[in-house]
């Protein structure tokens, strides 16, 4: 292209445009030149802004970090623990919110108990009774066919007491039927030790049985039993009088026993208003979920959100209150009491329920204090004196109702936790059951010098329950840390009573270890609740009964989880689509001590393995 006469070609083409008037007074040039200075200065300012912002992004982490296993697995507990060591300040102001979930923990374990005693000889009932008294307590299947399909090979068998062999349901669930979710044909499972075996398909279950019926529409793996009616099987380990005739003799003299515990009943009447004062508070108003419902006697009440949990008849054990995660729970737990006043505008006669909603007692239009602080302090020693009843053991026993193994279990705290001056501390922080529903990310920057770690941001992602189905969007995480709760071989999922619990997390660590999406994601194992699971071995439960390939190795503690850990581990090898390391930890999520060094063994392999991801980027 030609150049200008007058220009020489290494001239920038704007100094035309901005050169200064010819007839530039020295006044106007002194105010150009002032300006030119000006936005050059700012100019600088911008330059160095964007720079240091990219030297940040560069200098700052960013881990993300995703939580699976099956309900009740310890996800959120995990999370808690995460926040109470690398966020301490924000984990202990938050500390007095939980108190409402510990009451509400501590009236659901009472209910329980009372029910037990209304129901005294219902084998079905209990929200831990294990596999067997269940398959006992359905109505009477049709027989179904006896013959498995052959076995793939495998040791890794749950006795089933089936002459016909050991079942595997690790070996029958390939990586295709898991890739994204759950085939819910997927015929895999035997459920439990039943003797007799569990036989069948899922699909013939289907068209077989409507007792089993799960609430969840893609449950899989469930197997019905076989053969035999399961009702009529004569179980020598326990003496449930529900099998045969001897049923209403049983319940006429349980019920006359149980007669001295009349008064104490009513006197704990209180705690069902209490219940509902305490969902209103934990569950925003504003939420509407598909599966609420109105608690018994009062089905104008909109708001309160409970899922159905537990597939019994029982109106108040079928529902487990959950919460989104999240701060949504807690801003409404603080912003509770200033709006309970309002709420009254609507009272119904007893002045307990306004706009579908309870408030206090008494319909005084003033929250007090704490209500259900109150009310439990004030029935503490009835509350003690109901949970050591030897009557009351007996029943539990009888149902093998294990509260002092499930979630959220407080009644032998009753004395300090329903003090006025009641603090949750750390541990019951921990302790505390609050069910999860949907998918929520965390974001934390550890307040604690974690050394090179200072600084980073922490994204964790706790999934509610078991879903798998949304895996494929947390392909880019760092690692994930799978939760399978060891100790619960002996128990059945709450949300389908047809399936084993450690079946349930072996198939689920399958899906996850076989899904490609997640080939390059690092899994960190948690062989969760070990306490448990020790003292469920001490009491005497045996493995072998459950898992019968465990032959007859030695029922403690360390040698059980070894042998779980090794079938994780193959799974982990047989079925990953690249070789990667796997780590596994034997945890007890609730022990503050020992988790503390898991996570951070857990945080400096998530961060080596961020960096190299980074590098490969
Ligand atoms: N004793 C004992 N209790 C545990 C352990 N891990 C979790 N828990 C308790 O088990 C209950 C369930 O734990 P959560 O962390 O709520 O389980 P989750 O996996 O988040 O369950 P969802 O929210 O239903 O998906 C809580 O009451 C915990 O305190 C453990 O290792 N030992
Ligand atoms: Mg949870």
């Amino acid at each position: 292209m030609p150049v200008p006469a007058g220009r020489r070609p290494t001239d920038d083409p704007l100094d035309e445009v901005l050169k200064p008037p010819p007839d530039e007074t020295p006044e106007q040039r002194l105010i150009r030149l002032e300006r030119e200075a000006e936005a050059k200065r700012i100019s600088l300012a911008i330059d160095a802004s964007i720079k240091a912002e990219r030297q940040a992004r560069r200098k700052k982490r960013i881990v993300r970090l995703l939580l699976l296993g099956q309900s009740e697995s310890g996800k959120s507990t995990t999370l808690r623990q995460f926040q109470r060591l690398y966020t301490p300040t924000a984990f202990r102001e938050e500390r007095i919110l939980w108190r409402a979930v510990i009451q509400l923990n501590i009236v659901r374990s009472i209910r329980i108990i009372l029910e037990a005693l209304d129901s005294p000889l219902s084998p079905s009932s209990s929200p831990f009774s294990s596999p067997r008294s269940r398959a006992r307590s359905i109505s009477r299947p049709p027989p179904l066919p006896t013959q498995h399909p052959p076995l793939p090979n495998s040791d890794y068998h749950y006795a089933n007491g089936n002459a016909s062999g050991p079942y595997s349901p690790i070996d029958q669930a390939g990586p295709s039927n898991y890739g994204n979710g759950y085939n819910s044909d997927g015929d895999v499972f035997s459920t439990s030790p039943p003797r007799g075996g569990w036989h069948g398909s899922s699909r013939q279950r289907h068209q077989n049985f409507s007792y089993a019926q799960s609430s969840t529409s893609t449950r899989r793996h469930r197997r019905a039993p076989s053969g035999s009616n399961p009702e009529s099987e004569v179980d020598s380990d326990t003496d449930f009088g529900y099998h045969g005739s001897p049923r209403s003799v049983h319940n006429s003299s349980i019920t006359l026993a149980a007669s001295h515990l009349e008064p104490l009943k009513q006197k704990l009447q209180p705690l069902k208003h209490i219940e509902q004062l305490l969902i209103a508070k934990l569950v925003p108003p504003t939420e509407e979920e598909p599966t609420q419902l109105a608690p018994p006697g009062n089905h104008s009440m909109p708001h309160i959100q409970q899922s159905i949990q537990h597939g019994d008849h029982s109106p108040y054990r079928n529902q487990e209150i959950f919460i989104r995660p999240g701060p949504g729970w807690k801003g409404a737990l603080s912003r509770a009491r200033v709006n309970y006043p309002g709420w009254n505008d609507e009272s119904n006669a007893n002045g307990t329920w306004s706009n579908g909603r309870p408030t206090s007692a008494g319909n005084t239009g003033l929250e007090t204090q704490d209500e259900p602080q109150e009310v439990l302090h004030a029935l503490r020693r009835d509350m003690v004196q109901l949970w050591q009843d030897p009557f009351v053991k007996e029943i539990l026993r009888r149902k093998k109702i294990k509260l002092e193994e499930g979630s959220g279990f407080f009644l032998d705290d009753l004395e300090r936790v329903t003090s006025m001056k009641y603090m949750p501390s750390d541990d019951d922080v921990l302790k505390a059951r609050l069910k999860t529903v949907g998918v929520s990310e965390y974001r934390f920057e550890m307040e604690v010098s974690a050394g090179r770690d200072s600084g980073t941001e922490w994204r964790i992602v706790d999934v509610g329950g078991s879903r798998t189905t949304w895996v494929p969007f947390f392909d880019d995480v760092d690692a994930i840390i799978f939760l399978a709760p060891i100790s619960a071989f002996d128990q059945v999922l709450t949300e389908d009573k047809s399936v084993n619990r450690l079946e349930d997390s072996v198939l689920l660590w399958k899906a996850v270890c076989s899904n490609k999406l997640l080939a390059n994601v690092d899994l960190v194992l948690f062989l969760n609740k070990c306490d448990i699971l020790e003292k469920k071995l001490k009491d005497g439960v045996r493995l072998a009964k459950y898992v019968r390939s465990y032959g007859d190795r030695e029922n403690t503690l360390d040698s059980v989880s070894k042998y779980l850990r090794s079938k994780f581990c193959a799974i982990h090898r047989e079925y990953s689509p690249n070789p990667r390391k796997f780590y596994a930890f034997c945890t007890s999520v609730t022990d503050t001590a020992t988790t503390a060094g898991i996570i951070a063994s857990v945080r400096d392999m998530v961060i080596r393995q961020h960096l190299k991801q980074s590098k490969l980027l």
